[in-house]
């Protein structure tokens, strides 16, 4: 488990009792489904949160993704707070429109056997990848021009391993079937995505496999609306925006799938410290748990919406 000065933060059994809670506590505004199994046969969570809840209604789905990097702690507490302010504070106008208006889905522990693993001593092992053979790292493990670039290793000790194929981790597989299985009458029902990671401070956008702002699939007009949403995000919660590739080239993330794939606007935020001396920049204390995640709450209502039509960012029309 946690050691002491990080007990604020949750494992996989707290995380999930946290979920259940939260439908037991708000059964119209949230429902619970395993979108299947992780490697060690841990159920991957995804909570729904929205009016009707129910009811598959024809209103824009925003995904968040937590928990990717199992050092990345932080990030599944960032998950369980939008999940507590979309829920516990609904009474708030501005949180009740957002929550009426949208489906949000929330996978706040991707990788629950990673972040199991590098707790499971009572000390950090400073663990990033899956608990497959020696590890996959599920960020490069995607597959839109999986292994295309040099983003990525071949070797499987490395902390970048991209694993023997696209989506060869059950974890990268199983998010793929969910945003597949939301193709409803030929459409994507989801708009927009954030894949929470730590730490920088940072919000990056596609591509991250290359370096150039436009490419196939990803024309002017669409970079300008990656820049402009990137840069309002970021000026809310003093984060860096960034095209991903600006920090170095990776292929096979998550990123560059939702957007390659299916035209989801996704994002990625490296959340607190903006930096640290190696793996201590992982392990802030749990005392900063609320307003390094309440830091987040404006950017995140911000993406929420433009997720009708994120090109009027820009001043165009959908
Ligand atoms: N969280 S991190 O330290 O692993 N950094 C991320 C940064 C990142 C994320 C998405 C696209 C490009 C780069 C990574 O996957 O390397
Ligand atoms: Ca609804
Ligand atoms: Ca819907
Ligand atoms: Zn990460």
């Amino acid at each position: 488990d946690f050691p002491s000065g990080y007990t604020g933060y949750h494992n996989y059994a707290e995380m999930t009792a946290e979920l259940q809670q939260t439908v037991r506590d708000h059964p119209t505004l949230a429902s619970l489904r395993s979108i299947g199994k992780s490697y060690q046969n841990r159920d991957i969570w995804a909570l729904k949160v929205s009016d009707n809840v129910a009811s598959d209604e024809s209103e824009p789905e925003v995904l968040f993704v937590c928990g990717q990097h199992a050092r990345e702690h932080l990030t599944v507490e960032q998950c369980l707070q939008i999940i507590k302010r979309y829920t516990d504070n609904y009474a708030t106008p501005a949180v009740k429109n957002l929550v009426d208006s949208r489906e949000v889905w929330l996978v706040p522990m991707m990788n629950p056997d990673g972040a199991e693993y590098d707790i499971a001593t009572g000390s950090f092992r400073g663990w990033r990848k899956n608990r497959q053979g020696n590890g996959t790292d599920l960020n490069r493990n995607w597959g839109y021009k999986w292994g295309c670039c040099g983003g990525s290793s071949g070797t499987s000790t490395s902390d970048t391993y991209r694993g023997t194929a696209a989506f060869s981790a059950p974890e990268t597989a199983r998010i793929r079937d969910f945003v597949n299985s939301r193709v409803v009458g030929g459409a994507q029902q989801i708009k927009t995505f954030i894949d929470f990671h730590s730490y920088s401070e940072l919000v990056l956008w596609p591509y991250g496999y290359t370096r150039a702002d436009t490419d196939t699939g990803l024309n002017a007009d669409e970079a300008r609306a990656f820049q402009t949403l990137g840069r309002q995000m970021a000026a809310t919660n003093g984060y860096t925006p960034e095209q991903a590739s600006d920090l170095y080239i990776t292929d096979g993330s998550s990123d560059d799938w939702m957007w390659g794939q299916h035209k989801i606007w996704a994002f990625t935020f490296e959340m607190y410290p903006a930096s640290g001396s190696g793996l201590n920049g992982f392990y802030p204390r749990d005392t900063v748990i609320g307003t390094q995640t309440a830091r987040n709450d404006r950017a995140v209502d911000l993406l929420m919406s433009y997720s009708d039509c994120v090109k009027r960012v820009i001043g165009q029309t959908c």
